[in-house]
């Protein structure tokens, strides 16, 4: 039976923020410049000592107040930290959400000390990973828990995987269920906390570390924790299972060049750190203005970090940053920095969702296929790898080997390449549809302000449209003007992509010889890995906004058109339709309503009749009869009282089992699936020329 899911309740919540003072330090011979006022407020005094009472009260100084949700002082222990900010959102992991925490900070400014911690004071990793477990032992008896663990590091723009002894380069996906995930990470099942301290120490070993002028271990790359809980009823709903899933993410500290005397490749690891710190500061302006200015654009793409930060940024994850802050009077800039931002995020917003999937879905089957498909493609590429090796250490081989690593080089530089062209192609796409929703906006406030100017009298309505119609032209020039950029971007790849072709064109005209041969075979095992990614990138984003439109139009359309659920899943059933999540059976209900449903049926519906107003706000559709300034439906299915509710329904089901289904997704998986079966076909065949040129 295909099925359907009802739309989950969604709620709207503000990022927490905390700011965490920690004490000077011994060498730092400077003042202390930070106060903490009443846990909330926190006041940066002006580093310069010699300006005097009648500065400040003519305002004069540069001293600075900002109020957050909690602050902590030198003396705070991590464990108070947690308990204030942190300890009652933990407990969401083991009911299906999805919580981020990540530290921000200047370099030395304490977020490691905050997220991981000593042995004395341990950090919030380790604190709320033994909540976690104590949690999960409390239901143990009435549900089945399966824990796994993940840790990355995202170090000069790449992935690595810190629980691998040798990690290779891995590669971020987009998927549209799960959000950005990473090709061939390992998730380790746990089942206690001791053992996920064990794998975070080991980790941590394996972390890019560097002395550098202001800190001693200063972390030079971004690392990220999860932990995904899954969580199954032994006997209640044994059908469905709550995945929430826990990040926590301590980041690489900002620095300046000048300040760190770095030079050569700490130079280039400070450039890149600041690169993604950049990036999420700019995600973070974005989001911050979008609460007031609608459809910015969010420059998620700019770098991995903020690829992989975006659930919790703006998606479905109740976050809290902790921003981290010397109280030092020569680190004054980057205090005042650090609490910009973290007062900027106080005003994003996310939408938590609980997660609930159903055991024998067929999309989790698909994503299982992809996943291993995923695995095996990084094995077969690190079988190559050690092939290659034992090649190159053979002493007669030794000329064959340079021309090796330099095309090891080339085809590295090439799926980088691509990767970035990938990536930049989706953004611009983005951007565009961000401004399409902006210029029909534009076409709307347009049409409402000259049926408003026609009849109103003081026009203080107008007024406001006018000024909603001026922030959103705004929108419109800011992101055309980023489209600029990237489309730069793009002819800047291009050009590298041709550079890199003519490089290999030459080398093949040079040299006939086996090894070449062998080499421009896993070049072009590389190109399939990437086409098949974008294969599956393309295909499955489409094939699932598609269906998400759908279901949203039809959600709309059902609960606008006054149907309530028992109606909905009469009617479902009727059609052959299993609708997931929603706790009656269909089939219970059919038997049970079967009679009252003929005589119930409605003759009035619409806002008088009792009926909820549909939560789903996300289609055109449905925004604008949100935003409708003439308290008018917008819907673009017609009015309730213009269309027979059963009939609309019956229409658009046998509708959806024509046609381009918006209802089923079995049509679209087994699309995807031969989609997928002819490229996995190609790349047996190309693994088979490989192997036998290798022979
Ligand atoms: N609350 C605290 N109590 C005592 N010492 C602290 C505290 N916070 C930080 N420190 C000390 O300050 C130094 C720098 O801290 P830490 O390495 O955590 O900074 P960081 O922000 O992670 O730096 P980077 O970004 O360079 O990695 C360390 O020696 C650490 O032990």
């Amino acid at each position: 039976m295909p099925s359907i899911r009802a739309p989950g309740a969604k709620k709207s919540t503000t990022l927490t923020v905390a700011v965490k003072c920690r004490p000077l330090r011994h060498k730092e011979r400077g003042r202390d410049i930070v106060q903490v006022i009443e846990s909330k407020e926190v006041l940066i005094l002006d580093p310069d000592l010699s300006k005097d009472y009648l500065d400040r009260i003519r305002n004069r100084t540069k001293e600075k107040k900002y109020c957050f949700d909690h602050a902590f002082g030198p003396d705070s222990t991590n464990l108070e930290v947690y308990t204030k900010s942190i300890s009652s959102i933990i407990p969401e992991v083991v009911q299906g959400l999805n919580v981020t925490v990540f530290a921000y900070g200047s370099t030395g400014s304490g977020k490691t000390y905050t997220m991981v911690g000593t042995k004395d004071d341990p950090g919030l990793m380790v604190l709320s990973l033994h909540t976690v477990f104590d949690l999960i032992k409390m239901d143990k008896r009435a549900d089945e828990f399966e824990v796994t663990c993940s840790y990355l590091e995202v170090y000069n723009e790449i992935i690595y995987d810190l629980l691998e002894k040798s990690s290779g380069h891995l590669e971020l996906r987009e998927d549209p269920e799960e959000g950005i995930t990473v090709a061939g990470l390992r998730c380790i099942k746990v089942h206690s906390a001791g053992k996920i301290l064990e794998l975070l120490n080991m980790g941590n070993s394996r972390r890019k570390t560097e002395s550098t002028e202001v800190n001693a271990t200063s972390s030079r790359s971004h690392a990220v924790l999860e932990i995904s809980v899954k969580r199954k009823g032994r006997n209640k709903y044994p059908n469905q299972v709550l995945h929430g899933k826990l990040a926590l993410v301590d980041l690489a500290g900002s620095e300046r060049a000048t300040e760190t005397n770095n030079a050569g490749q700490k130079l280039r690891d400070g450039a890149n750190i600041n690169r993604s710190l950049l990036a999420l500061a700019n995600c973070i302006n974005a989001l911050g203005k979008q609460q007031k200015k609608g459809l910015a654009y969010v420059p998620y793409r700019n770098s991995k970090l903020t690829r992989i930060l975006k659930d919790g940024l703006s998606g479905n994850s109740q976050t809290v940053m902790i921003a981290t802050i010397s109280p030092a009077d020569i680190q004054y800039h980057h205090t005042v920095n650090t609490l910009k931002y973290a007062d900027r995020a106080k005003e994003i917003k996310t939408h938590v969702q609980r997660n609930v999937g159903v055991v024998d879905t067929h999309v989790s089957d698909y994503q299982r296929m992809i996943d291993s498909l995923q695995t095996e493609v990084c094995q077969l590429k690190k079988k190559l790898a050690e092939k290659e090796s034992e090649l190159s250490s053979k002493p007669a081989e030794k000329a064959a080997d340079d021309e090796l690593s330099w095309l090891n080089i080339i085809s590295h530089e090439i799926s980088e390449n691509v990767q970035e062209r990938i990536n930049l192609q989706k953004a611009m796409s983005e951007l565009e549809e961000t401004n399409l929703n902006n210029r029909s906006e534009l076409q709307r406030l347009d049409d409402i302000i000259s049926r408003h100017q026609a009849v109103e009298l003081d026009g203080a309505i107008v007024k406001d449209l006018i000024a909603r119609r001026l922030v959103i032209l705004d929108n419109i020039r800011e992101n055309d003007e980023a489209g600029i950029n990237y489309q730069k971007e793009i002819e800047a790849n291009e050009k590298q992509r041709g550079q890199l072709q003519g490089m290999i064109d030459e080398a093949v005209s040079r040299n006939g010889n086996k090894t070449y041969l062998r080499i421009l075979s896993q070049y072009r095992l590389l190109g399939m890995a990437n086409s098949e990614l974008q294969l599956e990138v393309a295909m499955r984003d489409q094939v699932i906004r598609h269906q998400r439109e759908g279901l949203k139009n039809l959600w709309n359309l059902l609960m606008g058109q006054g149907l309530d659920e028992k109606q909905i899943s009469h009617l479902a059933v009727k059609q052959g339709l299993r609708i997931e999540g929603w706790t009656m059976t269909p089939l219970a209900l059919v038997e049970k309503q079967s009679s009252s449903l003929t005589s119930s049926r409605p003759t009035s519906v619409g806002p008088s009749s009792g009926i909820e107003e549909p939560k789903l706000v996300t289609s055109p559709s449905a925004y604008s009869r949100d935003r409708s300034v003439d308290g008018k439906s917008n819907m673009c299915f017609g009015s309730p009282e213009k269309r027979d509710p059963y009939q609309s329904f019956l229409d658009m089901s046998s509708h959806a089992s024509h046609g381009r289904s918006c209802i089923s997704t079995s049509s679209a998986v087994s699309d995807l699936a031969s989609g997928r079966r002819l490229v996995y076909k190609h790349i047996h065949s190309e693994m088979h020329i490989i192997f036998e040129q290798c022979n």
